[in-house]
């Protein structure tokens, strides 16, 4: 059994808007992205570690490794143009049958127990997807009207995303449609009952300038 873990860097961090794209930029003085890399690369569970990142930000990443001394292993594949062709060209280098996670550069607080949980429950039952519940009300708006919602109908979703390397593989092979915004809904449209495994709320996505603020925050603890 291989368990790989695909990091997926290939964004622009467009919303965030700073002079180099968000996974790039420093937390606790280590980029973003080394975070979420270090979280995987951990025992007893090491997964093999598939980087995928935009080939002009490669030698910006290289650097960053001398400069931090980072020596995690990891493979280092082109991004593409949507997150969809980024996990396309990372599951390229899958090779043998196992257990494969997705995770997004810009999840810096995932932890490794988290991670290993995830993992162990996609292997049981094929896979695991993150999700927590809402802690706010919900109101859906139409034709510019607002209906109250049962929040307890209603998840957000995280990553990373484990699923068997068999089932992400076939599921990736479907041409890419505007509704794949992550990996079970790929997963989902090929009729797989995607399954809900426990979030953190800490585990919160590097979006906007305010999320930098969030991290360090949790990371003080
Ligand atoms: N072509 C793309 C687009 C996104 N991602 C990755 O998918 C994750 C989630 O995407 P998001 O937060 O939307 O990142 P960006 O696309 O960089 O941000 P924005 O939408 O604000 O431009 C990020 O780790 C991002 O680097 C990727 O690998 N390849
Ligand atoms: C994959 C993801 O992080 C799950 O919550 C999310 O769907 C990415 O969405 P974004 O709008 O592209 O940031």
């Amino acid at each position: 059994m291989t368990y790989y873990a695909i990091i997926v860097a290939g964004g622009t961090g467009s919303r965030m808007g700073a002079q180099v794209p968000k996974q790039f930029l420093e937390l606790k003085g280590l980029p973003i992205l080394m975070h979420s890399i270090k979280a995987f690369y951990q025992w007893p569970l090491v997964p093999k570690i598939i980087l995928v990142m935009h080939p002009d930000y490669h030698e910006h990443w290289k650097k960053l490794c001398d400069e931090h001394k980072f020596t995690t292993p990891h493979t280092l594949i082109s991004g593409g143009k949507t997150r969809f062709e980024s996990v396309k060209n990372g599951l390229s280098v899958i090779s043998s049958p196992g257990i494969v996670a997705v995770h997004d550069a810009v999840r810096p607080l995932a932890d490794h127990e988290f991670i290993t949980r995830l993992f162990q429950q996609a292997q049981q039952n094929g896979n695991a997807i993150p999700a927590v519940k809402c802690r706010d009300s919900i109101r859906k708006v139409e034709n510019g009207v607002s209906v109250s919602l049962n929040r307890e109908h209603y998840y957000l979703v995280q990553t990373p995303q484990c699923f068997t390397t068999e089932l992400l593989l076939q599921a990736y092979e479907q041409p890419f449609r505007e509704e794949f915004t992550d990996d079970a809904s790929v997963v989902e449209a090929m009729g797989t009952k995607i399954l809900l495994a426990e979030g953190e709320y800490k585990n919160i996505k590097i979006t906007y300038p305010e999320d930098l603020i969030f991290a360090e925050a949790i990371m003080r603890g």
